[in-house]
């Protein structure tokens, strides 16, 4: 059996590997076994699930906290993220840094998750400066799912089957040459997905392999940047030919997945990147998590690109 391990990887996520029980935000919990990527930078939009922002971003998180220390570590781990700040950690389990070698072991301890820590790989406080949120769970929302408010399935079918017949039956350059030949229930699957997004039934990861499947069916496609703003644009225009709801919160909430979802499966599309390869399908509500921002505290390069990233440089 696989000793259970959270292994620090180097400017990216922690790597949980082995038993390990880890709680989503909302409080639901998750059996993992193999190999899973839990967010270390605060900027994912998937939390507490890595989804590579922190390459995206050119994250960087050296680790500085002394290894030392020695309490007894029992019991069946758990990874919980606690509302707003730290992972607490607890059981058995194993840290590594990213060179490999252990961090003595403690009884519960206490893991930065919004990226901002001194002590790295340890929770300093710093969340509470950098103003570090997680999203409101769509349940605890006051309001209709995103999901309902567009119509549910069956206008995210309609939406899905216009679209892809769209780019297979009128002339598309860019994306025809992409869906040629792709499954015929593509446009139903991803309904699905989208439907799971927006706070509708589970049925993408019930019954069409959830987030592995979906990550499967874009790696080393080699998508382009050219595809995916066609492939988002193309989307928007067809979601009002079908008459999708267009107020403009249901709209924003739309488009802001689209665009987020759409760069992910481009990152995740290049031949020979690090792809996140478990993770549970996102949550996208009304709105969501404020972006990872560099704090001036932290590593001066990195605050740098940030910045120039918010200048639009
Ligand atoms: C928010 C963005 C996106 C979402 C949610 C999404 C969702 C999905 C899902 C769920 C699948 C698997 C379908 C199944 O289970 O059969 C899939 C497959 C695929 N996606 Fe995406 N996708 C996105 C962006 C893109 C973009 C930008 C492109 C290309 C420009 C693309 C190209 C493809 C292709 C070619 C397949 C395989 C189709 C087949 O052969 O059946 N995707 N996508």
């Amino acid at each position: 059996m696989i000793t259970p391990s959270i292994r620090i990887t180097e400017d990216g996520p922690y790597r949980v590997e082995g038993e390990v029980s880890i709680r989503d935000t909302d409080g639901t919990e998750l059996r993992t076994e193999g190999i899973w990527h839990l967010c270390r930078c605060g900027g994912s939009r998937n939390k507490p699930f890595c989804d590579s922002t922190h390459g995206l971003k050119g994250w960087t998180g050296p680790e500085t906290a002394d290894r030392g220390g020695d309490e007894p570590a029992e019991g069946p781990p758990s990874i919980t993220p606690t509302v707003d700040g730290p992972y607490e950690v607890c059981g058995a389990i194993r840290l590594l840094g990213a060179d490999g070698e252990p961090y003595a072991a403690r009884g519960r301890q206490w893991l930065c998750r919004c990226g901002h820590s001194r002590n790295k790989p340890y929770c300093d406080g710093s969340h509470r400066y950098a103003g570090f949120r997680d999203p409101l769970p769509p349940e605890l929302e006051n309001t209709p799912t995103v999901y309902a408010w567009l119509g549910g399935r069956e206008a995210l079918e309609r939406l899905t089957t216009a679209f892809y017949d769209g780019i297979l039956n009128e002339p598309d350059d860019l994306l025809e040459p992409v869906f040629r030949g792709m499954d015929p229930e593509h446009p139903k699957h991803v309904a699905a997905w989208l439907g799971e997004t927006f706070g509708g039934p589970a049925d993408y990861t019930a019954h069409h392999g959830g987030y592995e499947h979906m990550v499967a069916a874009h790696r080393g496609r080699a998508l382009t940047e050219e595809q995916r703003q066609r492939w988002v644009s193309r989307l928007a225009r067809t979601a009002d030919e079908v008459l999708l709801p267009d107020d403009p919160d249901v709209r924003q909430a739309f488009l802001s997945y689209l665009e987020w979802g759409s760069r992910i499966a481009l990152f995740n599309s290049q031949p020979g990147v690090e792809v996140i390869a478990h993770a549970p399908v996102p949550k996208w509500g009304w709105g969501n998590a404020a972006p990872y921002v560099p704090q001036p505290w932290d590593d001066p390069e990195a605050a740098a690109k940030g910045r120039a990233g918010q200048d639009g440089s």
